[in-house]
């Protein structure tokens, strides 16, 4: 079965109906971006995919024994508290130094062990963040707007990461984020939510899509097209999963 099978699912919360009707899967290995405005229900989503929230009718279901890396959107670090990445990485259970240093590596921080978390910049700080989710193996990650407040370059190389994640592992990747013209190149599908599902499809699809264009605008300048990139690989067999594709800038 798909990783996730979401299907017509509505959720009401303090009398407001927040998401009507929605269907929603994942396969293996697949990138999948939710966006949406303000108040669209994309947490939502995402705390009825992982249990937090149940639905008020429909059905969420997962494959058995899936396992869930989160990484969260912000965590406040007291930054008078002297913490290493290390001991970051081992709490609130002591992990073997071999997959700590196995996970940091997996998200691009293999340098940062030594340093004080304080001292991280935002974009390392996220890369940490994506350790200590892959410390569990997952085989679906979860990101809820990891890169609030990076830059632009930041949050694309930060999604450049993921990519890699997704490459090395064969892991699922299910992401919401405000910033379709950085994601979308390291998107295989976009979801874009307003309640209910306004569109979806490949992100240049829902780039151009009416629906999309409605809600966000078009006023990217040209910013989708300094994310274009190509790639053509495959990715491991075992995750049943086949990308070759070419990502082009819808503008
Ligand atoms: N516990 C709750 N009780 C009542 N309303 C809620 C509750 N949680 C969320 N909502 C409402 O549901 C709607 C969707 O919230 P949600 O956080 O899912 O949106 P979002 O798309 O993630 O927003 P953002 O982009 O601002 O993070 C909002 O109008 C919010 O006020």
């Amino acid at each position: 079965m798909s990783l996730i099978e979401v299907t017509d699912l509505t959720i009401r919360l303090g009398g407001n109906t927040v998401l009507s009707h929605v269907d929603f899967h994942m396969d293996e290995g697949e990138i999948v971006t939710i966006v949406g405005p303000n108040g669209s229900g994309k947490s939502t989503l995402l705390k009825a995919i992982i249990g937090a929230i149940r639905p008020s009718a429909g059905t969420v279901r997962l494959r058995p024994d899936l396992r869930i890396g989160y990484v969260p959107q912000k965590l406040h670090v007291d930054p008078t508290l002297p913490l290493t990445v290390q001991r970051f990485m081992n709490l609130p259970h002591q992990v073997a130094h071999a997959d700590v240093r196995r996970a940091l590596t997996e998200a691009g921080a293999e340098d940062l062990g030594n340093r004080q978390m304080a001292d991280l910049s935002g974009g390392q700080f996220q890369r940490v963040m994506l350790a200590r989710a892959l410390l569990s193996k997952p085989q679906l990650l979860i990101l809820d707007e990891a890169t609030q407040g990076l830059d632009q370059p930041g949050s694309a190389a930060f999604y450049r990461q993921i990519e890699q994640v997704r490459s090395d592992l064969g892991c699922a990747v299910l992401m919401v984020s405000h910033e379709l013209h950085v994601v979308m190149a390291a998107s295989d599908r976009v979801i874009c939510l307003n309640g209910h599902v306004c569109c979806q499809g490949e992100p240049e699809h829902v780039a151009s899509a009416p629906e999309y264009r409605a809600l966000f605008g078009s006023g990217t300048q040209g910013a989708l097209a300094l994310y274009r990139h190509e790639h053509n690989h495959s990715h491991d067999p075992g995750c049943g999963h086949d990308h070759s594709h070419t990502h082009e800038a819808a503008e």
